[in-house]
């Protein structure tokens, strides 16, 4: 038997209708809501994405603010433009497209953006209060992979769930969604350093590939059943991405994210839905 598809692609079109309905509602009280990006260089990875998050925001009615910056861009070049977005009315949220370039101070830049207008829930102060359990717009990815989960009616209450990565936008904050009251999984947190990474993934319900190691999850390492989420980007000679699951394991597991057409979109979704929220805020 194999794996029942994580339709991300499928689910993503469903909750941008669904926004779709609630900007139409914030525009009739008078609330345009606008994202804001920032891309600093011109890595065609990230610019395929930022193109990506406006073409979503074209069709849910959602403004699209963009700036661009040289890769030879200063850190004091970037930091004047996430100042003129924190000014900017007409931006209800943005993101700065990571990685930025060598030199620049990255985790500057995010504590520099306006913690209420973080869109991607990356700034430090939406980390701590998801840490002290307060309501904050939640990291994208994260947000997603639960979303697709709970759409596909996959159990997650008291599932052994097993991330492997520990990069800021994923891994470290993925664990913290799934530990909520509200989710109930209990998780372990795999890495470069873990010893037997295929002693834990196959005890494990839930598998979070969050490596970029290309094929790293192998079929012999999975549970029969198991729901296997693939989030590496790693690309071929051709430039098609390979992800961190070899193809194989959706020939044991019982759930798997396609990639491309798993994660991606719902990455993209879940910061439509971060601007959607921060606008309904604003509105009152
Ligand atoms: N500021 C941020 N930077 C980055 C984030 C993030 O959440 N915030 N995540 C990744 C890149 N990313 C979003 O920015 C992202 C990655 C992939 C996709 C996507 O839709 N992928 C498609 C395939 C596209 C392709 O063919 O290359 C898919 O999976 O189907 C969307 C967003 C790092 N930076």
């Amino acid at each position: 038997m194999t794996a029942q598809i994580l339709d991300g692609k499928a689910t993503a079109a469903a909750i941008k209708s669904e926004l779709t309905a609630r900007v139409a509602a914030l525009k009739e009280r008078g609330v345009t809501p606008g994202l804001g990006t920032v891309l600093v260089g011109d890595d065609p990875g990230s610019q395929k994405y930022v193109a990506g998050k406006h073409r979503d925001c074209a069709q849910v009615g959602i403004a699209s603010i963009q700036r661009e910056l040289p890769a030879t861009a200063t850190q004091e070049e970037i930091e004047a433009v996430v100042r003129e977005l924190n000014e900017d009315p007409a931006c209800t949220g943005y993101i700065v497209q990571l990685p930025l370039p060598r030199g620049i101070d990255e985790n500057r830049i995010l504590e520099l953006m306006d913690p209420d207008k973080d869109a991607d829930g990356l700034h430090p102060m939406n980390l701590g209060r998801l840490v002290l359990n307060e309501p904050a717009p939640l990291p994208c990815t994260p947000n997603g992979i639960l979303t697709l989960l709970r759409r596909h009616g996959v159990e997650i209450k008291g599932a052994e769930v097993v991330v492997v990565g520990r990069g800021v936008t994923i891994g470290r904050p993925m664990p913290l969604l799934l530990t909520r009251r509200s989710e109930n999984a209990t998780v372990t947190q795999c890495h470069t350093g873990t010893r037997d990474l295929s002693a834990h993934l196959k005890r494990a319900d839930i598998v979070v590939a969050a490596a970029g190691s290309p094929h790293l999850v192998r079929p012999e390492d999975v549970k029969p059943g198991a729901a296997v989420l693939d989030v590496g980007v790693s690309r071929n000679a051709e430039g098609k991405i390979v992800g961190d699951v070899h193809p194989d394991v959706a020939e044991v597991a019982g759930w798997i994210s396609p990639n491309p057409g798993g994660v991606g979109p719902m990455t993209r979704a879940l910061l439509l839905v971060n601007v959607v929220e921060a606008a309904e805020r604003s509105a009152g």
